[in-house]
């Protein structure tokens, strides 16, 4: 008995390790899982909210307030489109004066020189000739030179004049009476009659002379004296040209009409003068190409720019540029320009820029024109209407 009961008791010892240990081995085995679990529990949430995760308070990403939070950045609004400034020319009464001192190079070969020649001593042959040789250096013209030489020797001889002051006042009428006091030097911008259109000025000349410029300026010629103005870019052969010329225009508020680049200038002219009636402008002012005079085809396409215009009614005045530094190469082309159309009015440019003063005598007499208008400079107002005395008295250094 004593056994029995001693057997039981190892059998139950024994049954107690054996479990034990079988406890104790899977609690470890479970460990390293728990741990992963919690690991996983603490990374990050993922990106996708669930359901319900707000309510179990879910990690906090740091809030930005209203502050902090960059505004995508606005699109700067486009500045305003800047209007052209328009300028206002300076009146046209008195250029010619105040411009006077432009006429310097003239003024010091014809004008100096012929006082200082007068004022010799002895007024003999040999004086005489050197006045004329003055004159012609000054390209006044071998006729007009002439006839001023015998007239003033005439009256010198007749009135036995000699002091300075008298020989001034003699040798300033004498050019006057060259330059024509009394021609009708108007600038013809009016219609004539009772129709309602605007007045036609067509500007011809060879390229280079500054007939592109003398447009703009005459431009603002017009708009100092109050008038409305349309410009005709009939010079299309060269791009440079038209845009040159609306330039001109937007500084004093003209409009421009162009045509297609190397389009028909003649249907520019004709577009010009529609729109300029249309909208009821004074003027309508137009740029024609100016190549070569040796180019007929050129020449006779000037002819045809005016028979095209002209069915809409007469043009007004038709403006010869001619550049007074190239002599008697303008005198050519003025031959050649007036073949082709009527020249009403010249317009010498680039006075400013030489001696010979004495083309304006010249250029009237061969083409029986007045000179209407002179450039004596680049600035856009120093285009003057040409006023004989101012002229003469600038040459001759008078009052
Ligand atoms: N010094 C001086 N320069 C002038 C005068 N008139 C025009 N010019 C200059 O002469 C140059 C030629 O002028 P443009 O008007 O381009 O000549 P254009 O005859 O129209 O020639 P294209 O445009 O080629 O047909 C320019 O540099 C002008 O500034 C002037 O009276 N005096």
């Amino acid at each position: 008995m004593e056994i029995v009961i001693l057997v039981v008791v190892i059998a139950l010892v024994v049954l107690g390790a054996i479990s034990g240990l079988v406890v104790s081995g899977r609690k470890k085995k479970a460990a390293p899982a728990e741990k992963s679990a919690a690991a996983q529990a603490t990374k990050a949430p993922s990106a996708e909210p669930h359901v319900g995760e707000e309510a179990e308070g879910a990690p906090e990403a740091p809030r930005r307030t209203i502050e902090e939070v960059d505004l995508p950045a606005a699109e700067a609004p486009a500045p305003p489109a800047p209007t052209p400034e328009i300028e206002t020319p300076e009146p046209t009464a008195g250029r010619l004066v105040r411009l006077r001192s432009r006429l310097s190079r003239s003024q010091n070969t014809l004008g100096k020189g012929l006082l200082t020649l007068l004022s010799r001593e002895h007024l003999d042959d040999a004086t005489w000739e050197e006045i004329e040789d003055t004159l012609l250096t000054a390209d006044v013209g071998v006729t007009p030179t002439q006839e001023l030489v015998e007239r003033l020797r005439e009256r010198v001889r007749v009135l036995g004049t000699r002091t300075p002051e008298e020989l001034r006042t003699l040798l300033r009428e004498e050019l006057l009476t060259l330059v024509g006091p009394d021609l009708d030097r108007t600038v013809h911008t009016e219609t004539h009659g009772a129709v309602e259109r605007p007045g036609v000025v067509l500007v011809v000349g060879v390229n280079g002379t500054g007939k592109t410029t003398t447009t703009g300026k005459l431009a603002r010629v017009l708009v100092a004296d109050g008038k409305s103005v349309v410009l005709g870019a009939a010079d299309t052969f060269r791009a440079a040209a038209a845009d040159q010329l609306q330039t001109w225009g937007r500084r004093v508020g003209a409009r421009t009409v162009r045509g297609p680049e190397a389009g028909d200038p003649a249907s520019v002219a004709f577009d010009a003068v529609k729109e300029g009636t249309d909208e009821g402008a004074d003027v309508v002012l137009i740029d024609t190409a100016g190549r070569l005079h040796t180019k007929t085809g050129l020449m006779d396409e000037l002819g045809k720019v005016k028979r095209v215009v002209e069915k809409q009614g007469p043009v007004d005045e038709v403006l010869l540029v001619l550049d007074a530094t190239t002599g008697q190469n303008g005198l050519v082309q003025a031959r050649v320009f007036a073949e082709v159309v009527d020249i009403t009015g010249i317009v010498l440019t680039k006075l400013d820029g030489t001696a010979k003063g004495g083309i304006v005598v010249a250029v009237q007499r061969e083409l029986g024109v007045p000179v209407k208008l002179v450039g004596l400079g680049e600035g856009a107002d120093d285009l003057a209407p040409f006023e004989p005395e101012a002229f003469v008295d600038a040459l001759i250094g008078g009052a």
